[in-house]
């Protein structure tokens, strides 16, 4: 009877939503995580090779706790069934909706399920979980894009987040990989509200051996962002990364001084920022959603970065703000080392997820 009443309390809140879109929310509250950072790169942050025989089965280990939170409990359920039925599926829109994938995404995987199933499709539990896998990879890939960082020379990188989600570690781990990849990198910290933030910045600056052009505590960010497009012209940097503040006085102010960066990059470098780079928190859930909704409207948010996915089982997410804000993750952190930042592949991330 508990079953039955929780069943159908998950069908109403769907058959409520669907078509609506999500609860609309605007809070941006900070990263439960959040607090002073270290002001150097922490001291795990052992650097270790980019690529090689071990590097999937890492990420597999950085998503375990998604993988054991979703497509564990899915196995649980449909492994083993010899038949799939309504209830089945119901069972499964629960599942989904409580790991984060989204009310809207969950309904429209449950709609094609149901449609394979009326076609005779899902004849087990592994066609059904295959179905699922391949359903999850399709809306991935309908809004995947790697980030390309050849096609201008500076090319301007804007990093924009709230407070805690890991944009300056983001940023260090970004600078690393740039210049390992032969190119010339110069930082801007922008975030002159909090006091350690350049310091931070300038510490993983040294570790790739990348200058940061910094102004003092409480200086105008636009400033910083002034000198800095000058430098990256003037010394012909290949790419330029733009930290800002995650926290202002009132949201206002932040949005606002997020625009005012904006238009201060594009009257210096035409056409710039070629992309405005939103780090979320996997781990805030729902929140990374709402401030998503809300990035991406007032600041023009091109691309996402998601980061700390070990740390969570509301990995989900990632279907989440991808499909429906139409936005692709670029990049996602499996850890706090510097090359826990990886390209975001949708192939590989269902695979690392489903793989037994
Ligand atoms: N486990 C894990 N930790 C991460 C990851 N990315 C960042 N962190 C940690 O998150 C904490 C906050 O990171 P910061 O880079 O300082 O966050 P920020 O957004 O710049 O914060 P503010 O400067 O306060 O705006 C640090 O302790 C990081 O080590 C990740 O992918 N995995």
């Amino acid at each position: 009877m508990e079953q039955q009443e929780k069943k159908g309390f998950f069908r109403g809140l769907v058959d409520k939503i669907a078509g609506a879109g999500q609860p609309q929310t605007n809070d941006i509250e900070p990263s439960p995580t959040a607090g002073e950072p270290p002001a150097t790169p922490s001291a795990g942050a052992e650097e270790r090779p980019d690529s090689g025989p071990g590097f999937f089965s890492r990420l597999k280990n950085g998503l375990k706790k998604t993988k054991d939170g979703l497509v564990g409990r899915i196995d649980a359920l449909v492994l083993g069934k010899k038949e799939i039925d309504a209830d089945t599926l119901e069972e499964l829109e629960e599942i989904l909706i409580t790991s984060d994938i989204g009310v809207k995404t969950t309904v429209e995987l449950i709609r094609s399920l149901e449609q394979r199933l009326g076609r005779n499709e899902l004849k087990d539990g592994a066609a059904l979980r295959a179905a699922l896998k391949a359903d999850i990879l399709a809306r991935l890939n309908a809004h995947h894009s790697v980030l390309d960082t050849d096609t201008r020379h500076p090319f301007v990188l804007l990093v924009i987040g709230v407070n805690g989600v890991g944009k300056t570690t983001t940023i260090g781990k970004l600078a690393s990989r740039f210049t390992g990849n032969g190119k010339r990198v110069l930082l801007a910290a922008a975030d002159t509200f909090r006091a350690a933030a350049a310091e931070q910045l300038e510490a993983w600056g040294e570790r790739s051996g990348v200058d940061v052009v910094r102004h003092k505590e409480g200086a105008d960010p636009s400033a910083v962002v002034f000198d800095a497009c000058k430098a990256a012209v003037a010394r012909q940097v290949d790419i330029l990364i733009v930290d800002t503040a995650g926290r202002l006085h009132t949201k206002v102010n932040l949005m606002e001084e997020m625009k005012k960066i904006h238009r201060v990059i594009g009257r210096e470098i035409p056409g710039a920022p070629h992309e405005t780079l939103l780090v979320l928190d996997a781990a805030t859930g729902q929140n990374a959603v709402s401030q998503a909704r809300l990035f991406k409207e007032a600041a023009g948010v091109t691309g996402i970065a998601l980061t700390k996915l070990d740390g969570t089982a509301k990995g989900g997410i990632v279907v989440a703000v991808s499909h429906e804000f139409g936005l692709p993750v670029r990049y996602i952190g499996v850890g706090e080392a510097i090359d826990d930042l990886r390209d975001f592949n949708p192939q590989e991330f269902t695979d690392a997820l489903f793989q037994a």
